[in-house]
């Protein structure tokens, strides 16, 4: 398969990776200014969450847009209210072509990349039309105020071009939803299936911080927590087989001989449900993280972000949405299966896209207080 939608290699891939990186920590990625946003979101999503008064509901849309909203106000500088057309088509696209690209039907999946082509080549323009380059709103802004300075300095021939502006927005918008909104929504699962690892969680939290907002800063104070958030990635394994990569050389890996170009897939399973390094591979084991006395601990094996120069971009600021969504969202509801259904039936088993995600499913965020 061709995976066009996707950065390329070498010199393109190098300047944009850089200056992704770079820009985004400057609009926030892994620092406090970030937090607030996250913060300020779960705001939104508790009142959505609210609304269903502790009747059984699909979680999807909700958190997929909660999550977008974070990269789309570094990309963009701006959130978008979570009834905006423009908005819900974007995130919906997005999540339809994620598990798309795992199917034969990647003729709809074109269709529906080409539609987040328009709205963003859209989004862009207006953008464009109020830039204003001394103060620049989101990644777009800079890009395109370097985009400016280099063809001053060195004329068109450079990577800061339209195609190249348009990839990388509709990248880091895909990478940074899906992937954060479906690790949550198997954390929900997760603790809707296992109540007294639920219990736990709660305890800790109304324990540790009461009904104050939980901060980054308060992770080193709930070890149990970050154990059931590395735990739902380690079993979620939602990117099994990471993106695929072409060797750059001819390379010989285990005794085996690879030709250079050839794609390869870092198999990111055969780390996360080792046998050889997990003790219960197979089950949610928070566990896994926490040594005799409760303390957390970091595994060598725990690489759902892959490693390496193609590791993920967005690993920092995911950690932060991961840890601070999933707290916010445990201290004021009660995750439960829907009435009628029991812990045993609610069903784990993926459905395969380019992600793996919890089959569709609704659960009761019955509130706390
Ligand atoms: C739980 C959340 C996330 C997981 C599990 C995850 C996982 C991954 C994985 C496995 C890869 C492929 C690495 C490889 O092929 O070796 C990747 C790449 C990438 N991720 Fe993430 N990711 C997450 C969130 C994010 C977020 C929030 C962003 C937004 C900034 C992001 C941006 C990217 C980008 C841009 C790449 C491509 C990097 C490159 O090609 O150089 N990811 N991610």
């Amino acid at each position: 398969m061709n995976y066009c939608v996707l950065w390329s290699n070498g010199d393109s891939w190098r300047e944009m990776r850089r200056f992704a990186l770079t820009n985004l920590r400057d609009f926030g990625m892994g620092k406090k200014i970030c937090e607030d946003k996250i913060i300020d979101e779960t705001q939104h999503l508790i009142e959505v969450f609210r609304k269903f008064k502790g009747q059984a509901f699909d979680t999807n849309q909700p958190m997929n847009h909660a999550v977008s909203n974070i990269i789309c106000s570094m990309v963009y500088g701006s959130r978008f209210e979570y009834d905006d057309p423009e908005f819900i088509s974007l995130v919906e696209r997005t999540n339809t072509g994620t598990q798309l690209l795992g199917s034969p039907s990647i003729q709809h999946f074109f269709q529906l990349y080409n539609g987040n082509k328009r709205k963003n080549r859209e989004l862009i323009g207006r953008l464009r039309e109020t830039l204003n380059s001394e103060m620049c709103r989101g990644f777009v802004d800079a890009f395109l105020v370097r985009k400016q300075q280099l063809e001053k300095s060195e004329g068109p021939n450079n990577h800061f071009h339209n195609d190249n502006l348009l990839m990388t927005v509709i990248q880091l918008f895909g990478a940074g939803t899906d992937t954060t909104s479906t690790t949550l929504r198997w954390g929900l699962l997760f603790m809707a299936k296992y109540p007294k690892i639920q219990d736990q969680v709660q305890d800790e939290l109304s324990r540790v911080i009461g009904s104050r907002q939980v901060q980054l800063a308060d992770r080193k104070n709930l070890p149990f927590t970050d154990a059931v958030v590395h735990e739902t990635q380690r079993l979620a394994n939602i990117a099994p087989m990471a993106l695929p990569h072409k060797t750059s050389q001819d390379v010989t890996f285990q005794g085996h001989f690879i030709k250079k170009g050839t794609t390869v897939y870092p198999l990111l399973t055969s780390v996360l449900l080792d046998e050889t390094e997990w003790e219960r591979p197979q089950s949610f084991y928070p566990a896994h993280f926490l040594d005799n006395d409760g303390n957390f601990v970091k595994r060598d094996a725990f690489l759902p972000f892959s490693a390496g120069r193609r590791a993920c971009l967005g690993e920092g600021l995911a950690r932060m949405e991961l840890f601070i969504f999933f707290s916010t969202l445990l201290q004021h509801f009660r995750f439960t299966p829907p009435p009628g259904v029991s812990e045993d039936e609610l069903d784990l088993t993926p459905r395969y896209g380019l992600t793996l995600t919890p089959t569709p499913h609704k659960l009761c965020a019955v509130p706390c207080f």
